[in-house]
């Protein structure tokens, strides 16, 4: 996991001349470039050549060059076609609009379109709120982007955000049914941002951002909360901070310490880091040191964000300063949504016992946990090749099922909570151990018990607007 680079598989077409080069020797040049052959199938038998096409899975898709090369090297090989799963995957994207009725006859049509529409046109004209009901507005949800902050890839633009988009599209959809789409701006102006996002806003039932990078993201989030109806939710700040602190919730417990008496390392304070520190100050947490590349935050000090202003006044009690590798000695708990490579295993080394590392930034995380293993207790990534995936997923989908399913005018404080408790909950006391502090993303129990929580406490917060919401459920 030392790369961007997940576990992918390739096909080979090889054009093999037997008389050169046996299968035996090509197998062994793809096991020790670090392929496992899983599948081999003849696409043509000649006397003396074969023509096979080999699928070979590697844990590392970085593998995947050297392992042509080493083969293209054998003599009597010729490679004629390299296929990557993942890029397969893609081909003309991942997701489509399907009609939810066939159009059999001139009666359908003139029902779905002109002339009956118009009298559904006329009936939402007249009655506003009808288009929830009416048309897709209950149930979609637009995926907004202007790709300044991809992942931890930062600013690659639009076009390279839509492949993340449209797998938040797909994540939406399979984990609690709402129709999502992924739309990219091709702008990066604070302002055309907000105006494009509100003259959109009729088709949609809420709004998530994603990948914005800061410190325009948190202008953006609040204008837009402040001036449309339906909810807005920056899910690189509130999705990833609600399933930070499910999984603290549930490590501490399993280590055996109080949130509020952990020192607490969060390394890069942008979108999710300020929004993770908000929601463990709102949880109980006192001492919390925000690092960037400046080193530590420390009150006194004047900033160039305003956010870090702010941060610097409610953080750090103790005024501890310097770099990473100096404030992260005796720290219970470091959490980084920051850069790859960043916490080093002597950082780690230096931890109180029983240390919880979160290595959160993707594709790669600020530490491997094969390096971190042996001197933690607790570690988890954002990714999901590793048991303990703490990754915003486990939040978006059940958090907007709740929130267009009651009609939520917005996102509160108190969903937010409520949403990381119930993703906590999921995990049983009895089943807690240092590979399961949170649930898995699979585990369909997930959205909807956050959406059940999230209901709860739109209602219990005044903000659901579908008063018959519970008489009908
Ligand atoms: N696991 C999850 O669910 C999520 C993970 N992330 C990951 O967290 C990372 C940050 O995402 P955002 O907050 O949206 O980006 P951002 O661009 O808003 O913030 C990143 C911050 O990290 C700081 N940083 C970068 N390199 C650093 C270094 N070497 N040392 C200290 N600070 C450093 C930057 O200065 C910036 O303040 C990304 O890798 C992203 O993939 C973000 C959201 C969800
Ligand atoms: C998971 C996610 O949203 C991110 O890494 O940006
Ligand atoms: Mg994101």
């Amino acid at each position: 996991m030392k790369n961007a680079a997940a576990s992918t598989s390739i096909v080979l077409r090889l054009e093999i001349d037997k008389e050169q080069t046996s299968f035996g020797q090509i197998a062994t040049a793809i096991g020790d470039a670090g392929g496992d052959i899983i599948a081999v199938d003849v696409t043509r038998a000649g006397k003396t050549s074969t023509t096979r096409d080999i699928t070979v899975q590697l844990t590392d898709a970085s593998l995947s060059q050297d392992l042509v090369r080493s083969v293209a090297q054998l003599p009597g090989v010729q490679v004629i076609n390299v296929s990557d799963s993942t890029f397969l995957l893609h081909l003309g994207g991942k997701i489509e609009v399907t009609p939810k009725m066939p159009i059999k006859n001139r009666d359908d049509l003139s029902r779905v379109y002109t002339p009956g529409v118009a009298r559904v046109s006329m009936a939402i004209h007249e009655k506003p709120s009808r288009a929830h009901t009416l048309t897709i507005k209950r149930n979609t949800v637009a995926v907004v982007s202007d790709g300044t902050a991809v992942l931890g890839l930062g600013d690659i633009g639009p076009l390279g955000a839509m492949p993340v988009m449209e797998g938040k599209a797909m994540l939406f959809k399979q984990l609690a049914g709402v129709d999502a789409f992924p739309i990219c701006l091709d702008t990066r102006d604070t302002e055309e941002i907000i105006r494009t996002v509100k003259a959109i806003a009729p088709a949609f039932g809420g709004i998530n951002l994603e990948d914005i990078s800061s410190p325009r993201c948190f202008e953006i989030e609040r204008r837009l909360s402040e001036e449309l109806d339906i909810p807005v939710f920056h899910d690189d700040q509130h999705g990833t901070a609600v399933v930070l602190l499910a999984g603290l919730l549930n490590a501490v417990k399993l280590v055996g310490k109080r949130l509020a008496d952990c020192k607490i390392v969060l390394c890069g304070l942008g979108a999710a880091g300020i929004a993770c520190t908000k929601i463990l100050l709102a949880a109980g947490a006192q001492n919390i040191i925000g690092v960037d590349r400046c080193g530590a935050l420390v009150a006194g000090k004047t900033y160039a964000h305003e956010a870090w202003n702010w941060y610097a006044a409610h953080t750090n009690p103790h005024r501890e300063q310097g770099a990473l590798s100096d404030v992260i000695a005796g720290a219970d708990i470091f959490v980084g949504v920051s850069a790859p490579g960043v916490l080093r295993v002597d950082d780690v080394k230096k931890m109180a016992p029983d240390a919880i590392v979160f290595a959160m930034a993707n594709p790669t995380p600020e530490i491997a946990p094969e390096e971190a293993e042996g001197y933690v207790r607790v570690m988890a990534t954002g990714r999901s090749d590793y048991p303990n995936q703490i990754n915003n997923v486990l939040c978006f989908p059940g958090l907007f099922r709740g929130v267009l399913d009651c009609r939520a005018s917005r996102i509160t404080e108190g969903m937010k909570l409520a949403a990381a408790k119930a993703i906590a909950s999921v995990v049983g006391e009895d089943e807690l151990n240092e590979l399961y502090i949170i649930p898995s993303v699979f585990n369909q129990s997930v959205a909807e018990k956050v959406r059940e929580a999230v209901i709860d406490a739109a209602y219990a917060e005044g903000v659901a607007r579908r008063r018959d919401f519970r008489e009908n459920k």
